[in-house]
Order: C-alpha cells, then sequence, then structure tokens
C-alpha cells in the first residue's frame, strides 16, 4: 500500500522547485509529488533571461532541473498544463488538458504576471512583456527583420531589456513615466550617473511620458504619448511591474489581497493549501525578487517535512543592475526621511557614488554607483541591524574597489564573519562556500555553485566567490579546476590526464569512465572532450560531428537571420584577377545579398541559405577560409618590403608560408595569425595569437594577443632571424597551446593564466621545439579540406537540408 501523501503544486517555476529541492533533502520519501507548469519547459532560470538576451547564455543553458532531474526523483510533471480549477472541498485540481489530481498537500506557486498596460492597440503584433522564454525567442526573432524598440518603463526589467536589445542590434528608447530611471532602486544622482552610462551605451531616454496608444495597421508601427508626439516602434516591450497570479486562488476561495496570503509558515487561508514565490503576499508585501523566495522555499520545505523551524519573518532586500560595464546596487530603504541620518560620498572624476542611510545607529539602507563591492558587507549589516555608530566614516569609504579580485590577504572577504552571505539570491554564507572548498574539495566556480548553488542564480557573487576561492584553495585551484563544466568534479588537466592513461577513446566512454554526472554531458563537456581526444589521438579518434557548435558543422558562418556566410581561403590576403573574377560570377550566379571584406582581409559572401552552401564550394573550387571554427583564421599581412618603402622583410611571403603551413589547424579557440614588414606593423600583428614583426636581420615573435571585446598586447616571445625559425617557433607554441590549454581558452587568457614564463621555459630547448614541431605536423598531416570532403561525399551533403531554429540557438561564436 502507498503511504505516501500526495502533494501537487502549481507552477513549474524558481520558487516553488527551490522548495522542493530542500523537501526532497530533508523527506524524500514522504510525498508522491505532481506539478502542473503551464510553460512549455522544464524549470529554468528566469533571472537569466535577461543574458539570454543580450547574447551572454544559451537558451539550454539556463534550465535549472532538466526532465532527467523529475524523473530522478519520480516526479510527475504536466509541462505546457494550466490547472484551471481547484476545489479545495474535494481536494483536487484540473488542468485546462482535463488532468485531474487529487492533494493531500497543495502548494500554490503561480508567480507574477507581467503588467500589460491597457493602451489602445496594445493587442497588436510586436508588442510583448519580458518575463518567459517564449518572450525572448519573439524579441530575438523581431529584432532579426526590425530595427527600432520602444521598452515601456525604466526599472530593472525594463533596462535589462533595453540592454538585451540593443545588443540584437536595434535602436532602443527607453519611455519612463517617472523623472528619473529605477526610482524604486535609486535616488536622482546615482540615476542620472546612470542614465548617462547606458546614454553612453547607446540607450536612449525618454522622461516624465504616459504611454497613450500603439499605432500600426497589424503590428505596432509607433507609440504616442498623452504630452504629445510619438516615437516609431516595430517593437514595444513592456515592463512597468508584475502583479502576483492570483486570479485560481481567489477563485478558490483563499484569502486574496494582492497575492495570496500566507502567515509565516507559507500557510494560506485554507487548511493543507500553502503559497509561496511571487504569488504570495506575507506581513502584506508580495515579493519580486528570488532571495525571499527562496527562504520562504527553505521554510515551507521545513514545515512539508516536519522539521521545527522558524517561521519566515520576511526580508530586507537588494538588487543589482545586470547590465554589463554598469555597477548599481540598492538595499533596504534608501530614502531620507525624518529620524534618518544620510552619509555621501561622491567621486566623479572615478564615476562612483555611495549613499548610506542611517536610523537609530542602524544602517537601513544603502545605494551604490560605480563600485558595487561593498554590497554584500552593507548589505549583512542592515540585515543584522547591527550598531554601526563610530564606524560610519569607514563604511562610506570602504575597502579599496579591487581588494575583493586580489589574492589571499586582500582583506575583507579574509575578515567577513563566518555567517555573512555572499549569494544574496541563493542565501548561501561565506562558512558554507569556505566549507565547501575545505571539506568537500570544490575547486572551481563551477563545483561551489553544484555544492552550494551560490553563484547560479544572477551571477552578480561571482567576484566574491572567485576571491574566496582564491584565498581558501588558493591561485592555483582555481585557475586549473576551472575548465570543465558541473557534469564533473574532475579538472581539465584531471580529465586529459584520465584519457591519456586509458586510453579513452570516445566521448561517450570519458563520461561512463570517468563518472559523469549526467548522461549526455551538456553543451560545454561535449566539445570539450571531443576537442582533447582528438587534439590526444590525432591518429585514431574520430571527430564527433555531433559534439561541434552548429558553425562547425555545417563548415559555415551562421548569422542573425539563419543564413551562413561563406569566406574562401585566400592565403596572406592575396588575391589574383582570376580568383576575384570567379568570386564575383558566383556571387552573381547565386545572387549573393552581400559581398563584403573582412577585418582579416578576406572576402565574405553573406546571406547563403544552408542548402546552396554546397553548390557554392562546388562553383568556387577554393579550399575553406575556416572563418567559422576553433582553427586557425587568416594569417593577416602588409605589402612588406615588396612594395613597401619601409618594409625590411617580405611580410606577404611570410604570411603566405605561415597560412598554407597552419591551414585546418585543430585549435583550442580560433586563432589569428599576422605579419608586418616593419615595426610600424600595419598588419596589426600585436593584437594577434601569434604576431611576427620584421626589424633588420630578423623577426620578433609576439603571442597571446587579442582584438575582440578585451583587447591584450601580444607579449614579445623571443627575435629570431630566418624565416624557418619563424616557422619552427610557431609550430611549437601552437602545438604547446594546443597541448596546455583549456578548450575555448583563448591564447590571450591562456597566455595571462600560465604566465610568458612558463611558455619561454616550455619552448627554449630546440629538441622540445622539434619534438612539439613534429606533433603538429603529424596532426596537420591528417587535415583534409572540410567543404571538399562534404562535396565528394553525398550522406555528407544531404545534412544540408533547410535550417531549424534549434541550429539558430546552439550556434557558436
Ligand atoms: C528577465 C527577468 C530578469 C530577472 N532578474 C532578476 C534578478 O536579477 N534577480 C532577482 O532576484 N530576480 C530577478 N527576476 C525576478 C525572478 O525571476 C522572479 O522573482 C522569480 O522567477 C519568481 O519565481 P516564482 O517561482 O515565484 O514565479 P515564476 O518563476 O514566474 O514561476 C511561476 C510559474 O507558474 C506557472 N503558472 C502560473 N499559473 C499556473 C497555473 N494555473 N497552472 C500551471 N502553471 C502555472 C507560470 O507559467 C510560471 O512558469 C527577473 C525576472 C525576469 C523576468
Ligand atoms: N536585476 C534584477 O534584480 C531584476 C531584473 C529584472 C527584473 N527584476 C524583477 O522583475 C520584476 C519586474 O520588473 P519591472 O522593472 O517591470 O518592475 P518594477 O515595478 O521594479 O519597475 C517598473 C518601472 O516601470 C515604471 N512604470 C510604471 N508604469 C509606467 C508607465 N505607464 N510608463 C512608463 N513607465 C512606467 C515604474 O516607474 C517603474 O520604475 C520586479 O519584481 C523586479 O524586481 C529584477
Ligand atoms: S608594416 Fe612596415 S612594411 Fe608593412 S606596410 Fe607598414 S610600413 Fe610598410
Ligand atoms: S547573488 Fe545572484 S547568484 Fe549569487
Amino acid at each position: 500500500m502507498n503511504k505516501k501523501q500526495r502533494l501537487v503544486m502549481i507552477g513549474n517555476g524558481m520558487a516553488g522547485l527551490r522548495m522542493l529541492e530542500h523537501l526532497l533533502k530533508l523527506a524524500p520519501e514522504r510525498y508522491e509529488i505532481t506539478i502542473f507548469g503551464a510553460e512549455p519547459h522544464p524549470n529554468y532560470n528566469r533571472i537569466m533571461l535577461s543574458s539570454v538576451l543580450a547574447g551572454g547564455a544559451d537558451m539550454n543553458e539556463i534550465i535549472i532541473n532538466d526532465l532527467n532531474w523529475y524523473k530522478e526523483h519520480q516526479i510527475t510533471l504536466h509541462m505546457g498544463h494550466t490547472v484551471t480549477q481547484v476545489d479545495t472541498g474535494e481536494r483536487k485540481v484540473v488542468s485546462d488538458q482535463g488532468i485531474e489530481a487529487g492533494y493531500d498537500v497543495l502548494v500554490l506557486a503561480t508567480g507574477s504576471n507581467p503588467y500589460m498596460l491597457p493602451l489602445p492597440g496594445a493587442d497588436k503584433e510586436g508588442v510583448i512583456a519580458f518575463r518567459s522564454i517564449r518572450d525572448c525567442q519573439t524579441m530575438i526573432e523581431a529584432s532579426r527583420k526590425y530595427s527600432k524598440a520602444a521598452v515601456i518603463g525604466g526599472g530593472l526589467l525594463g533596462l535589462e531589456a533595453a540592454r538585451g536589445l540593443l545588443n540584437l542590434g536595434m535602436e532602443v528608447s527607453v519611455v519612463h513615466i517617472h523623472p528619473y530611471l529605477m526610482e524604486r532602486q535609486l535616488d536622482e544622482t546615482a540615476s542620472r550617473m546612470l542614465q548617462r552610462e547606458l546614454e553612453k551605451q547607446g540607450m536612449k531616454f525618454l522622461f516624465s511620458r504616459h504611454s497613450e496608444a500603439i499605432l500600426g495597421h497589424r503590428r505596432a508601427r509607433s507609440l504616442t504619448f498623452a504630452e504629445g508626439g510619438r516615437i516609431e516602434a516595430d517593437l514595444v516591450v513592456m515592463a512597468v511591474g508584475i502583479r502576483p497570479n492570483v486570479e485560481l486562488a481567489k477563485r478558490a476561495g483563499l484569502q486574496v489581497n494582492r497575492g495570496i496570503v500566507v502567515n509565516d509558515f507559507l500557510e494560506t487561508s485554507t487548511a493543507g493549501v500553502y503559497a509561496l514565490g511571487e504569488c504570495a503576499e506575507h506581513r502584506g508585501i508580495a515579493y519580486g525578487l528570488v532571495a525571499p523566495l527562496y527562504e520562504q522555499g527553505a521554510v515551507l520545505a521545513k514545515r512539508l517535512a516536519d522539521v521545527p523551524a522558524e517561521g519566515y519573518a520576511g526580508s530586507v532586500t537588494s538588487t543589482k543592475l545586470k547590465v554589463s560595464g554598469v555597477d548599481v546596487f540598492s538595499a533596504g530603504n534608501f530614502r531620507e526621511q525624518e529620524g534618518t541620518r544620510v552619509l555621501r560620498y561622491q567621486d566623479e572624476l572615478e564615476g562612483t557614488y555611495k549613499k548610506l542611510v542611517i536610523q537609530d545607529n542602524r544602517l537601513v539602507g544603502a545605494v551604490l554607483f560605480g563600485d558595487t563591492s561593498d554590497g554584500a558587507e552593507l548589505f549583512s549589516l542592515m540585515k543584522k541591524g547591527e550598531s554601526v555608530q563610530g564606524r560610519e566614516k569607514e563604511l562610506l569609504l570602504g575597502v579599496p574597489a579591487d581588494a575583493l579580485s586580489k589574492g589571499p590577504g586582500s582583506g575583507r572577504l579574509e575578515t567577513m564573519p563566518e555567517d555573512e552571505i555572499v549569494c544574496g539570491c541563493n542565501g548561501v554564507s561565506k562558512g558554507t562556500i569556505v566549507q565547501a572548498i575545505q571539506e568537500q574539495g570544490c575547486a572551481s566556480v563551477g563545483q561551489i555553485k553544484a555544492c552550494t548553488k551560490a553563484s547560479g542564480s544572477c551571477g552578480g557573487c561571482k567576484p566574491e566567490v572567485e576571491g574566496l576561492l582564491r584565498i581558501y584553495a588558493g591561485e592555483a585551484a582555481l585557475d586549473v579546476k576551472e575548465g570543465i563544466c558541473g557534469c564533473t568534479s574532475l579538472s581539465r588537466d584531471e580529465v586529459v590526464a584520465e584519457i591519456k592513461r586509458m586510453r579513452l577513446m570516445t566521448v561517450k566512454e570519458v563520461m561512463n569512465v570517468l563518472g559523469w554526472s549526467t548522461e549526455e554531458g551538456c553543451t560545454k563537456c561535449r566539445p570539450a572532450l571531443n576537442y582533447y581526444l582528438g587534439m590526444l589521438w590525432p591518429e585514431d579518434y574520430v571527430d564527433e560531428k555531433e559534439s561541434r557548435v552548429t558553425n562547425e558543422r555545417f563548415h559555415a558562418n551562421i548569422q542573425k537571420d539563419g543564413t551562413y556566410s561563406v569566406v574562401p581561403r585566400i592565403y596572406g590576403g592575396v588575391t589574383s584577377p582570376s580568383e576575384l573574377k570567379k568570386i564575383a560570377e558566383v556571387a552573381e550566379q547565386f545572387e549573393v545579398p552581400m559581398v563584403k571584406f573582412t577585418g582579416g582581409q578576406r572576402l565574405d559572401l553573406l546571406g547563403i541559405k544552408k542548402e546552396n552552401l554546397p553548390k557554392i564550394w562546388e562553383a568556387l573550387d577554393m579550399p575553406s577560409g575556416h572563418a567559422y571554427g576553433k582553427t586557425l583564421r587568416t594569417v593577416k599581412t602588409c605589402v612588406g618590403n615588396t612594395f613597401c618603402r619601409f618594409g625590411t622583410q617580405d611580410a606577404i611571403g611570410m604570411g603566405i608560408r605561415l597560412e598554407k603551413e597552419f591551414e585546418r589547424l585543430n585549435t583550442p579557440a580560433k586563432v589569428k595569425l599576422a605579419v608586418s614588414g616593419c615595426p610600424r606593423n600595419c598588419a596589426e600583428a600585436t593584437i594577434k595569437d601569434f604576431g611576427v614583426v620584421a626589424i633588420d636581420g630578423g623577426w620578433e615573435l609576439h603571442i597571446g594577443g587579442n582584438g575582440g571585446v578585451h583587447v591584450r598586447a601580444t607579449d614579445l616571445l623571443c627575435v629570431v632571424k630566418t624565416e624557418d625559425e619563424v616557422i619552427e617557433w610557431a609550430s611549437a607554441f601552437l602545438q604547446y597551446y594546443r597541448e596546455n590549454a583549456n578548450w575555448n581558452e583563448r591564447t590571450s587568457s591562456w597566455v595571462e593564466r600560465v604566465g610568458l614564463d612558463q611558455i619561454r621555459t616550455a619552448l627554449e630547448s630546440k629538441e622540445e621545439r622539434a619534438a612539439l614541431q613534429s606533433r603538429i605536423r603529424a596532426v596537420l598531416d591528417k587535415t583534409t579540406d572540410p567543404w571538399k570532403q562534404i562535396l565528394s561525399q553525398p550522406e555528407l551533403r544531404k545534412n544540408f537540408e533547410p535550417l531549424n531554429r534549434e541550429e539558430v540557438s546552439r550556434a557558436g561564436h
């Protein structure tokens, strides 16, 4: 006989699932659990939608509990089912698809609905909220076709939406009803500083505007204001606050104000029915941030497991805006009122601002702009309600901004009390993180996330978690253990060593033998293992195409509209009239929408449908330029002494030789080379992975440069005399990088991590260089041109069917 009680939960979101995770630890056998979730997804990290929109995370990276998790815990999940009826008399719920479930315990975790302004025209296509995966996808799709967006609401959500849309290439205007941004979290001074930063990033603002109507035929085209005037907008995102989702509870006869009324144990007015999360109202407050919701979850789990616990007493909240390049923190009651004392510090040169609000000698509120590193400490003081008398100046001036990221001895993290909360979203204290490092052996941020959840939500506490790792596990652990993912506790070096020792030959075998925590791995470890196996067994390993990202599977770069680009190999950037003619003819024949020179001196044919790729490769009859993969991209050259009067060496010849030598090389991350014919360095060799600069009588060899987001100038590796020596050193350097870097680690990060000295030492002996060169040669000898290979094999050609959406989202960069 089944003695388990039946627990039904309505809502498959962050608050409810966190509560269940606690409950399953406390009383794994107590309940037979059924969940109804209206969205067609397993539980995902809603917070991370801002990062997905801004391009910082992939949709499939934000799933918190995948379908296996439900299976493992024998939870019945009705995904895509909305509960439409709750019968508290009969103790059962019914879904819109007719599924009925009886309960002994019912948990309402229905979250909130975004508030949609009831404007005329609000039902037009292109008018949406920002709440779900679906909204996020709609925005990404809209950005492919349209260029102008209006975001109504200048709060946290509106600004994060606006930043994401800017990243997607749209022009964005934020329409705010208040005279300044984020008035619920910031005072006017901080708000104006924020506005200036965001304007620099390209955001436009309209303040004190009341939206009146959305005009357009079927789709939104413009937004008008009660004050007069209009702006063009093909996409209108409403981010004007949320309303607890209480309709169902109301119909079921539960007591409801703004939210579903609950007591300190999350009990509603009806016995056996509980509510938590954004839908619940506790002591008059319905929260809209995860930290308090997770606190509620911990209390409710104990209640449901019959573990004695104190009730939930409400939360002081803090927020951070997740917009890159802008640090804003706000906590508690930051407005000055009668009986409060306000301390302010502003540094216009540094662009920092700090405001502390003190009442009865206790810190009750804080606003930080520009440097938010004191946020956790201030928030902790605020929550504890300790007297700060005599410490005011110290709190205001704080510790140096970079103290957190310094090594041992950095001060504040070391002296931070054990019970101070480091990860606000997940309520994880310093003590818990230190224990995970010291007792559970966690040695990377990923492992700490897996053990404690710290840094797993908004990611704002990652610098502090890294700081604690440096102090308690040492610099080396942080560096070495990063590089794989949460599916394994092994470091990259350990995995590589085990593959070698046990001669593991396939991705699946590595996962099985090394005890991966997931059966299929994830989007991080699969391609990483595929690379390590290929690097270790160049002769025998068969590349697993399915472990590669879309660009590498299709040997072309996927574009934002789902078409591809084709870049044929043009060695050293030197072409000929006949080659140009051929490219022009192909472009005409296939009506290629755009032909463009790339930053690496190549010709890019853009806007090509997947099904046309093989035909175009065939017509071009040129090798792949590998503009899409983790491989040698281009060797940029200047004209050198062939034409330039300053040139001291043959930069073109050297560049072509390097490109022919290393084309098709599989590397941990993309690799770019350049050769300049004199120190004037017109080929910009000092921001390349391997840069060659001619000098009188020889060549300078530079390594570890990057011209991308994090610009880094190269380090000088050595000076050599001959072209053969350039090839020898380049071979040794690239092979050493192949054998030692983490997958997806650019040389710039790798050189910084391991240090120039280590690389110089590894390459200094002629014998070692020769050994590395012979290993890289063996790899290069096995490579073939991927376009030719696909053209010659009908079964590979078959893959070039029209594109589906999943491929767009899985495309690599
Ligand atoms: C873009 C974005 C960024 C955010 N960033 C942050 C941040 O940085 N920090 C922070 O603290 N918070 C942030 N938040 C807020 C945070 O995500 C929410 O507070 C949190 O997700 C609320 O959790 P919940 O479980 O109460 O509700 P939800 O996550 O909304 O889950 C409720 C679920 O219940 C389902 N549901 C509702 N009614 C029914 C029904 N009748 N039947 C079946 N299912 C139903 C809904 O479809 C939904 O999936 C952000 C929110 C968004 C949208
Ligand atoms: N980084 C974070 O912590 C974060 C990020 C995103 C969302 N969230 C949470 O998600 C929820 C929703 O966020 P939100 O920003 O929509 O809510 P919000 O209530 O915090 O802010 C809404 C903003 O819209 C403005 N507004 C209201 N009516 C308007 C109108 N007619 N025209 C123009 N502006 C108008 C308000 O003045 C306010 O500043 C909140 O609970 C928020 O805390 C948090
Ligand atoms: S780097 Fe020197 S050789 Fe090359 S184009 Fe510039 S000036 Fe001429
Ligand atoms: S503070 Fe948000 S994840 Fe730690």
